[in-house]
């Protein structure tokens, strides 16, 4: 192997090192947002509250893409991740009311 290859294998190691780290802390955060939502959906069941609440959501979904346009991240991506957490939110309210 020549001294550029075993220098990118060490950068390329480094960076899934920060992969592996980050993701975990993705999962973690997650965990952390559903522990919430799961309270929320609790309280939403006993109240008779509706599952989804669009005008929340459309808050959610301005701030998020102006935390991803200061991010360098893709502010379209970052609404679709939303969009797609929040499905599986409300698809747990709904179990909950059922
Ligand atoms: O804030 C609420 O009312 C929630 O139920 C939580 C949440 C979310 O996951 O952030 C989910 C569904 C609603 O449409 C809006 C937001």
């Amino acid at each position: 192997m020549t001294d550029a290859v075993t220098r990118a294998a060490e950068i390329l190691k480094e960076h899934r090192e920060s992969i592996d780290r980050l993701d975990a802390i993705l999962v973690y955060t997650l965990g952390e947002r559903f522990k919430h939502t799961q309270a929320v959906g609790k309280l939403k069941a006993e109240h008779d509250l509706p599952p989804s609440d669009p005008d929340r959501e459309a808050r959610q979904i301005a701030r998020l893409e102006e935390l991803a346009l200061a991010a360098d991240l893709d502010p379209e991506f970052a609404k679709s991740f939303l969009q797609f957490i929040i499905q599986e939110v409300i698809q747990h309210h709904r179990k909950h009311q059922q």
